[in-house]
């Protein structure tokens, strides 16, 4: 009889504790929080305002330290990291895009892609940059400084450079928040691709239920916890859950 198991997750988070501030001034933004990413996984994360989603992204990104419990990337335990390993690892293997794009306005948009890479100390794969930068509709662009760029090229730039390491996770903290609905589609419609085509593992903050429609899962968060997951989440359901979460 053959045996299947699981594949071990590539992150996952272990009954995470942050509180901010301390007495009277204490607020607990997670309260035990656990969950687990699989490879290759689009996983977003939704729920009220406060409700503790950039908290958990942080701390699952080690950009943000925890009050207790573990976040295991690829194997190590990163709340137990010096600041210089964490920063290595953060490097080596995670990517990140957030809401207001974090671009750098001297370089250019080539220059941007390549930052993280050039950071971390990595050659950059030119078939890889190639294939990216064509995918993101980037390659008459790559000259222009951000200034020069829309929302959503700004956003494809930031996207461009998440990935350009090829790191085991993408962290995304709103990535639609500032982009119009096209705009916005073309970066989830990527990211979308990028799970399909090349297994990489998303996790994304949204307040958008169209923006959860392209994950394969949904963790909704309320006051520090989470309180339903949802597959393969439809707009109308993912309606659902919050219309119910409001009740
Ligand atoms: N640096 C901080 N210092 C103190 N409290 C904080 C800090 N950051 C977040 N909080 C608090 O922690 C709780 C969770 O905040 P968090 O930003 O994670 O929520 P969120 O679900 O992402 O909210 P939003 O959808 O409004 O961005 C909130 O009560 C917030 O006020």
């Amino acid at each position: 009889m053959t045996q299947t198991t699981a594949p071990a997750p590539v992150a996952h988070a272990d009954a995470l504790v942050k509180t901010y501030g301390s007495g009277d001034n204490a607020v607990a933004a997670l309260r035990g929080v656990s969950a687990a990413f699989a490879r290759g996984q689009f996983t977003a994360i939704m729920g009220p305002s406060g409700s503790g989603k950039s908290t958990f992204l942080h701390c699952l990104a080690g950009l943000d330290t925890v009050s207790s419990g573990a976040v295991v990337i690829d194997g190590v335990d990163i709340t137990t990291l010096s600041r210089s390993r964490l920063t290595r690892l953060r490097g080596a293997k995670l990517g990140f895009v957030f809401q207001s794009f974090n671009l750098l306005p001297m370089l250019t948009a080539e220059e941007n892609i390549r930052l993280t890479a050039r950071m971390a100390g990595r050659r950059v794969d030119r078939e890889w940059f190639r294939t990216l930068v064509d995918a993101l509709g980037l390659r008459d662009r790559l000259g222009h400084r951000p200034a020069e760029l829309s929302g959503g090229q700004q956003q494809r730039v930031a996207v461009a450079r998440a990935l350009l390491t090829r790191p085991e996770v993408v962290f995304a903290d709103e990535p639609t928040g500032n982009l119009d609905s096209s705009a916005g589609g073309e970066v989830l419609r990527f990211l979308r691709a990028a799970v399909d085509t090349y297994g990489q593992t998303v996790v994304m903050v949204t307040h958008d239920p169209l923006a959860a429609s392209y994950a394969d899962r949904v963790l909704f968060l309320a006051d520090g916890r989470i309180v339903h997951e949802l597959a393969g989440p439809t707009i109308d359901a993912v309606h659902g859950v919050m219309r119910r979460m409001e009740a």
